[in-house]
């Protein structure tokens, strides 16, 4: 319903009757509150630039907030009244520390787009006096070169930034405000009639940053284009800074530290992994399945009905998705296979594990079962892992499907506009062990995934949604300090992704889209860290040359990027081949009534020949065992000696005929 036009999901608060006085009275931040009416078609209207506002300033909350009350709810009538709204909607700002007694004061500010209103909310803040400044506001004034050119060459335990600007500029004071979330670094500015400061920082382009670095040094920031978002992204990822928790207990253990206090902490885990955020690891992608397959679906005893749909639609979208080939497809593969041909309506969990585990030691397939977080590790455990690599995954199968459009075809998935986030949806409500984050994704589905019309479509609501959420989650307890949640790709990924338009941050979508398919294209996949043998054995020669030359590139690139260390993961998976148990029949025995299940390999029932004990040499890729191959031989062997039977028999026959015949002639 209308009444329904701001929900607890938007960055902003919701307050009401009872709620309006305490929040912006005496408080130690200014406040923005817009009262609406949920009939007034305006309102309706103007709530999603609303909402885009507070999205907007979500990281100034401390020193000035913003909020709505409905006064077309009928507990709110007489507080509306007591307020003095007469029109719908009515902008209201109440400064920090302001009595029970004050009534806020109105904004009568024709223009009410997000660039005037936070433009506003600026000059609301420095309306206040030294006596009322909200507490956690740093100081918003121009400083002077006096005061600037003395911190020169001094050292710090933070990065200070001058943003040097026009006199009628907001660059400085927005940025200020973004960055008032985060500790490690201080934000002040100056002006550009500041002579003095310009000669010695030798300054002649506005708005231009200068950068004082803690060990004394200091020099001019590039940025790519001189806007607010660059200037705030690129502070925000120097390295130590990172953003304030809002739980004590959580910033208190890793505030002090810096990146490198973060980093010795989590080696207390897990070793430290270097690698490069504009790359996508393999190993993160085996961990998501190796955690989906091992861990979250073991919570399920078995499969039956939509469940073991959703999960088959799952096992095929990424059987036909996964880039790159190797055993991880082939594993895939094998269990798409085998869920298809089961007739069966309900499968044990027991059975899928077996056969993810191979225990039936099928050539070429293999997941690693450890967790290796490369792209994904959190400065302390706990953070980032499973999520994010399941993310990781699906943006991963959104390009590739768009890269290979007939992949689902034959698959029962191929009609519908976008199968990957069907399947992507249905799996995150059946099996995603967060179901608060179900709850959200699927919300957000509802909303909007049946507009997407084609493959691009799917990788832009893919990324847009995962962008929604990062942003919700920005400051929330699973926001890892050292990989803050921000609207990515950052600049420093994607600068041609970034536009402003009235001084607003708007994404150019189509160079997000080049960007989305380059970064979770399958030539951007690394190896490095990975389990996983990379690839299944080579195809046989092309006779095209052309051809030739292109398919091999990837594992030339491959070898040529990742050198030795290739080698080391894959003697490892190797060996672990080598270590994997004995095959037990039940892995694929069904509900464990003994059904043999045709997989496409050899199956064998308990106590038959080769049970439990038949491992041996498997032969040709087939599934068949040494116990097969003698089986066949000593069938061959005995038909032959019954043939041999046979002949002697006849031989010896018709030689006595003969000789009963010759006999009757004499
Ligand atoms: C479907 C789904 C819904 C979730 N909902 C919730 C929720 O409601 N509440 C909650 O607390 N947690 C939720 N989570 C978990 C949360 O989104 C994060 O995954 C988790 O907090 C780990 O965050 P992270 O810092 O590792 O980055 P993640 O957000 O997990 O991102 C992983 C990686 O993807 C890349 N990336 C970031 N943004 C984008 C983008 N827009 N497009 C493409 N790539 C991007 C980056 O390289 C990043 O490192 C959800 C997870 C999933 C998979």
């Amino acid at each position: 319903t209308a009444a329904r036009l701001y929900t607890e999901q938007d960055p902003l608060v919701i307050l009401g009757s009872s709620s309006l006085k305490p929040t912006v009275s005496n408080s130690s931040s200014a406040w923005l509150v817009q009262f609406f009416s949920s009939w007034c078609g305006h309102c309706i209207q103007y709530s999603s630039t609303w909402k885009a506002l507070a999205q907007d300033v979500k990281d100034w909350q401390q020193a000035i907030s913003v909020a709505v009350l409905d006064c077309a709810q009928e507990e709110n009538f007489d507080v509306c009244k007591e307020y003095g709204i007469k029109f719908y909607p009515t902008f209201k700002y109440f400064h920090a520390h302001s009595p029970e007694t004050n009534r806020g004061t109105i904004y009568r500010g024709a223009d009410r787009e997000i660039q005037s209103v936070r433009q506003l909310m600026v000059n609301i803040l420095q309306n206040h006096t030294k006596l009322n400044w909200p507490d956690h506001c740093p100081p918003l004034r121009p400083y002077s070169s006096v005061e600037l050119l003395s911190l020169l060459g001094q050292r710090s335990d933070h990065y200070t930034a001058i943003i040097i600007e026009e006199p009628d500029s907001y660059v400085g004071r927005e940025v200020i405000l973004d960055l008032l979330q985060f500790s490690g670094v201080e934000v002040k500015r100056a002006l550009s009639s500041d002579l003095p400061l310009l000669d010695a920082l030798k300054i002649s382009t506005f708005p231009s940053v200068y950068l004082l670095h803690p060990n004394g040094t200091h020099t001019i920031l590039h940025v790519e284009k001189r806007l607010r978002f660059f200037f705030s992204s690129l502070l925000r990822t120097l390295p130590g800074v990172q953003r304030k928790l809002k739980s004590s207990i959580s910033s208190s253990s890793i505030s002090n530290g810096g990146q490198m206090g973060v980093l010795s902490d989590k080696m207390i885990g897990d070793p430290w992994r270097d690698f490069d955020r504009s790359k996508v690891y393999t190993a993160d992608l085996e961990s998501a399945l190796h955690y989906l397959l091992r861990v979250e679906l073991a919570t399920h005893n078995s499969l039956e009905g939509e469940e073991l749909k959703i999960f088959k639609d799952f096992v095929t979208v990424v059987a036909k998705l996964y880039p790159g080939g190797g055993s991880v497809v082939k594993l895939m593969e094998t269990l798409s296979d085998w869920l298809l041909s089961m007739p069966l309506q309900r499968i044990p969990y027991q059975a899928v594990l077996d056969l993810v585990d191979n225990k039936m030691r099928i050539s070429g397939v293999f997941l690693g079962s450890e967790l290796r977080w490369v792209g994904c590790q959190g400065s302390r455990p706990g953070l980032r892992g499973y999520p994010c690599s399941l993310w990781t995954l699906f943006h991963v199968l959104t390009v590739q499907h768009d890269t290979m459009p007939t992949a689902l075809d034959y698959t029962g998935l191929q009609h519908e506009a976008a199968p990957v986030l069907q399947v992507m949806r249905r799996y995150i409500r059946t099996f995603f062990g967060c179901k608060e984050c179900g709850r959200h994704f699927e919300e957000a589905a509802e909303e909007s995934m049946d507009k997407v019309n084609n493959k691009e479509e799917q990788i832009l609501w893919l990324w847009n949604q995962h962008n929604r959420v990062n942003n919700r989650l920005a400051g929330s307890l699973s926001d890892d300090p050292l990989f803050p949640k921000a609207p990515w790709p950052s600049p420093s990924l994607c600068s041609s992704c970034h536009e402003e338009k009235n001084g607003v941050h708007v994404w150019n979508q189509e160079n997000v889209l080049l960007f989305l398919r380059q970064h979770y294209g399958a030539a951007n996949l690394s190896p490095k860290y990975s389990v996983t043998p990379p690839r299944l054995p080579a195809p046989p020669p092309n006779p095209d040359p052309v051809a030739v030359k292109q398919t091999s590139q990837p594992e030339e690139e491959h070898r040529g990027e990742e050198g030795e260390e290739k080698k080391e993961p894959q003697r490892k998976a190797e060996e672990k081949q080598k270590e994997m148990p004995q095959p037990v029949d039940k892995a694929l025995r069904g509900d464990g009534r003994g059904e043999a299940l045709d997989l496409g390999v050899k199956v064998r029932k308990e106590g038959g020949a080769g049970g439990a004990g038949g491992g041996g040499v498997w032969i040709l890729g087939l599934g068949f065992n040494s116990v097969d191959m003698s089986l066949c031989v000593v069938l061959y062997v005995c038909s032959c000696l019954f043939l041999m039977l046979l002949f002697f028999f006849f031989k010896v026959r018709s030689r006595r005929w003969k000789l009963r015949y010759s006999r009757l002639h004499v």
